[in-house]
This record gives structure tokens, sequence and C-alpha cells, in this order.
């Protein structure tokens, strides 16, 4: 619940909107009430008149009909600004955790499977975005209705007032809190269980071949299965839990009715109450207690929530990967780099670099090799100030990179990482991402460099194909290809390339290397790779072995 309520600022800020959508939900429910119990008093009175006895049939038949074109206009209304509301609270929510995420990455904890973030990152926040709606909304329409309602029995029954009050606030209050406590570790349970599932599913798409090939499919299968049956296990114990609790209501809302039934016709009989009214409160009451069956259902949603606001809070509770300097430095065009005496090992693991030291001019190109395993990557990571060196101090044209805020960083330097993706988009756009306003010329001059624009001129819509999801329409030498030009389009005057010519066969692969030179003239770059080097590739080699180069 206290993780609920840290959301109550992203809430705050749709306050006007969801105030307006639960008044007019309320108005909507009232009606609700309203409209049963003119209906039950109006069709009583019909009949009786019609029997011969005198009854007011226009108060019910206006009330009726007012009622029912209210709660038309009120169902409308709550629909169109709840919805809106929800949506916009969404995109709040979306908006609040991605910041909360990007400098946390990234994330230390690789235990956090890929498809355990996406599910927070998509099921968790589905699940508070409607919290409000669903499960503060119902509770608050339950509350004035149900005081509403005992406001009218004590004005026209007495007699009932007390039973009818007491059966309504145990169906609104003591049932939902009793159920709240009973099944929020069920509500834990099935978040996570369906965070598992989905990275199974996840896990299990994103390896099919691989499964498949090495003939354990069959395992994968039975282990999604015993993932399912726990997640549905666990759907199983709230759905049962929801009704016993729908149980508890429909049993409180026969009691309010017998004591309303017994009442009444006391007073019917005692000549202080007509008979039409009396069948008027009765449907009244059945009608009120609609209110509650909704509270009883959106429990479990509500246990949802509560899980996934924890899982959330724990996300956005993950220590900063490197702290933002208070008064960050400008950066210069001075495109030299320098490691000095650095140190450096993830978490308390050995160092991998040990009294690493390289200093780099502007413009100078520079190959790194050396085992894998060695440290290669991780010496383009700590330039990136994606990590902390333990000791020593890496610079940027002389300033140290923790001077400098860390998105101006980024902004000085593009990456081709051993991972980079190919989005769903088009070829341009894929291209793009490295300089938003490159021209057609450009995009063209770069694929040229990566080797690429052949094949992407051969394509039918040129730069306007649409590449399938992770780059699948391409060759896994042509998507690295298309990364090696996206990194090229850049205008950063960095260049940090991690095995550049990964996938490509040697003819390729050589045919890059003779433009390097030319392609990232007056740029400093950083070649990480194990690829033998045709001469003047790069001005300096090193290899990196032990923590040092050597
Ligand atoms: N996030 C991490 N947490 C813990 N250890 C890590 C992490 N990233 C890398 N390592 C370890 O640090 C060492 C250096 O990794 P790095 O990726 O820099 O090597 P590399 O020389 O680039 O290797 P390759 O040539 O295979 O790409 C390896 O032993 C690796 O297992």
């Amino acid at each position: 619940m206290r993780a609920l309520l840290t959301f109550l600022p992203l809430y705050r800020r749709r306050l006007g909107a969801l105030l307006l959508a639960l008044l007019l939900s309320l108005v909507t429910i009232v009606s609700g009430v309203g409209l049963l119990g003119t209906s039950g008093w109006f069709i009583t009175a019909s009949a009786l008149t019609t029997a011969g006895l005198a009854f007011n049939l226009f108060v019910p038949s206006a009330g009726v009909r007012a009622f029912s074109f209210v709660r038309i206009l009120a169902r409308y209304g709550e629909r169109l600004i709840g919805h809106d509301a929800t949506l916009r609270l969404l995109s709040d929510l979306r908006g609040w955790l991605f910041a909360a995420l990007f400098p946390r990455l990234p994330l230390p904890d690789r235990s956090l499977r890929h498809g355990d973030l996406v599910s927070r990152l998509t099921a968790d926040v589905d699940a508070l975005d409607t919290a409000f709606l669903v499960a503060v909304g119902p509770l608050v329409s339950a509350v004035v209705v149900g005081a509403g309602m005992t406001a009218v029995m004590v004005w026209l029954l007495p007699g009932a007032a007390l039973p009818y009050g007491l059966a309504m606030a145990a169906a609104a209050l003591v049932v939902p809190t009793l159920m709240v406590v009973l099944g929020r570790n069920a509500g834990r349970r099935s978040v996570e269980a369906n965070a598992e599932l989905r990275a199974q599913v996840l896990d299990g798409v994103a390896g099919h071949a691989d499964l498949t090939l090495l003939g354990v499919l069959g395992t994968a299968v039975r282990r999604f299965a015993g993932a399912g049956l726990v997640a549905s296990g666990e759907r199983l114990r709230l759905g049962g839990l929801a009704t016993a609790g729908g149980f508890a209501v429909q049993v409180l809302a026969a009691l309010a009715l017998v004591g309303t039934l017994l009442a009444g016709l006391d007073a019917v009989a005692a000549g202080r109450l007509e008979g039409p009214v009396m069948a008027g409160l009765l449907l009244a009451v059945l009608a009120s207690f609609e209110v509650t069956s909704t509270i009883v259902r959106s429990v479990s949603k509500a246990t949802s929530a509560m899980a996934a606001a924890e899982r959330l809070q724990a996300l956005a509770a993950l220590p900063p990967a490197v702290a933002e300097p208070t008064q960050p430095q400008v950066i210069t065009p001075d495109a030299s780099i320098g490691f000095d005496r650095v140190t450096f090992g993830y978490g308390s693991l050995p160092p991998v670099l040990d009294d690493f030291s390289l200093a780099i001019g502007a413009g100078e190109r520079v190959a790194i090799s050396g085992p894998s395993g060695a440290g290669k990557s991780t010496i383009l990571r700590l330039l990136l100030r994606l990590a902390e060196p333990r000791q020593g101090q890496v610079t940027l044209g002389g300033t140290k990179v923790d001077q400098f805020a860390t998105a101006d960083l980024h902004a000085h330097m593009a990456l081709l990482s051993q991972d980079s993706p190919v989005f769903i988009d088009t070829v341009r756009n894929n291209l793009l991402i490295g300089r938003d306003d490159a021209s057609d010329e450009e995009l063209w001059a770069a694929l040229g460099k990566a080797q690429l624009e052949e094949h992407v001129a051969s394509l039918p819509r040129g730069l306007d194909t649409l590449i399938g999801e992770a780059g699948r329409t391409l060759s896994a030498g042509q998507a690295r290809r298309l990364c090696l030009a996206r990194a090229l389009v850049s205008a950063a005057p960095v260049l940090l390339l991690d095995e550049p010519t990964d996938a490509l066969d040697r003819e390729t692969e050589l045919a890059f290397f003779e433009t390097l030179a030319e392609a990232t003239k007056g740029r400093t770059v950083v070649l990480v790779t194990h690829a033998s080097l045709p001469e003047g590739t790069v001005d300096k080699i090193y290899t990196l072995r032990g923590g040092r180069l050597r």
C-alpha cells in the first residue's frame, strides 16, 4: 500500500479529470439506484391503480425519465473522461519510469532478466494506471451511495436504517479489507508468476532455433508449462477469494433486503408508508449493493496494483550507475582521450583493468586487440562513463569524464557496440538515429563507407524500405553494417567501434578497413577488434592482456 501511495504525485497531476470521472461515476450509480427505486414505485403504483386504488403516478414516472436520462449522460461522460485521464496517467507513469530507469542503465542486477524488465515496463504500469478508477472509484461510490441510502431509510423507513447501514458498511468496507489482507500475498505471487511466464515466452521466442537444434525444446516447453501452472494456481486462488467475497456481499445484501422488508411491512400495516414506495425501496436497496459487488471484483486488481507498485519502486530505487556532476563542465571540441593508471573491476570481482594507461591524441585512430574477456569492451564502457574506475582517471579533452553531464558525453561519442540494435523501422530512420538532420546524400555516403550502399540501392524502396524486427530481413552482416553506417552518420568527434566487422566475410571486412581512415577522417577512433588489420588502417595497435596494454 505504501508503494502505491508514493505514486500519489502522479495521480495528483490528473486529479481534476479523475475526480470528475469519479463524480460522474457516482451520478451514474445514484441514478441507477434512483431508477430502479422509482421504477419499482411506479410499476407497483400503476398495478394498484388499475386495481382501483388511487396513487400518485406523476412523481415516480417523472423520476424514471429523469434518472434514466441523467444515467445515460453521466455514464457516457464518465467513460470519456475516465478513459482519457487513464491514458494520460499511463503516459505519465511510463515517462516517470523511463526517467527513473535511464540513469540506472545498465542495470547492475544481472538477475533482472529482459522479460522481467519488459513485464515491469508494460504489465505493471498497466496495473497501476487503472488503480484509481477500479479501486478508489467504486470504494468512494459505495461509501457515498451507502450513506445516501441510509439517509433515505432514516427519512422513509427508520426501522430499516440500522440493519441496512450495518450490512452496507460490512459489504463496502469490511469484506474488501479482509480480501485485501488475505489476497495480498497471492496478488504479489500472481504478478511475479505472470512476469516469469512473460520472461519465459520472450526467452523461448529468442532462443527457439537454438533450443530446437539442441533438441531441448521439450525441456523448455515443460518449464513453460510449469510456470503456467504456477500462474494459473495463483489466479485460481485470487478467483476463489473473489468468489468468497462476492458470496459474502450477496448474503449481506439479502440481510439488508430482509431487514427492509420486515420493517417495511410493519410501516405499511401501520399506515406510515405507502406500499409502492416500499416496493421502490426494496429495489433501491438491491441496486445500491451493486456497487459493492464492483468493489469485490476490483480487489484482485487492487492487490495486483500494490504488487506492481512495489516492483516499479524497486526498479526506481536501484542506485544510479554513475552520479551526475552538480556543476557539469562544457565539452570542448578537443577529442583527445586519456586513461591514467585506471583500475577497474565489476562489483567485488577481481580487477579487469589493472593500472591501465593509454593516451590517444585528437584525431588519432587506435586499435585494441587481445584475448576474449581481456577487458576491451570495458575500456569503452569506462570512456562512456557507464561504469566508474576504482582508481585512476579517464579524461576527454584533458577533463575527467565525470565532470561532464552524461548526456553531453554520450552526444560527443558514437558507439557501435557488439549488440547494437536494428530497429523495426525504415533504413532511413535507423540511420537518422545517428544524426536526425543528416541529408540523403550523407546517409548514402555512410552506407557506402559501411559497404551497404549497393544492397540498399537494390531494395525496392531504397532508404524507405522497412526492416523487420531486430533486422530479421537483413543478414547478420548486413545488420551489422547498417549499425556501422549509423555510427558513421553521427557527427560525434569520437567514434568507438567494438568489433565493427563481426559477422562480415573477410573480403567485406578488408574493404571496410581500407575505407576506415577516409571515412573517419578528423575523428578520434577507438577500434576494438580481433581481426588482423591491413597496413594504414589505424595509427597504433595495442594488445590488452592481464589488465594492461602490452
Ligand atoms: N556487467 C558485468 N558484470 C560482471 N562481469 C562482467 C560484466 N561485463 C563484463 N564482465 C567480465 O569482465 C571481463 C571483461 O569483459 P569485456 O566485455 O570487457 O571483455 P572483452 O575483452 O571485450 O571480451 P570479448 O573480446 O569477448 O568481447 C570478462 O571476464 C567479463 O566476464
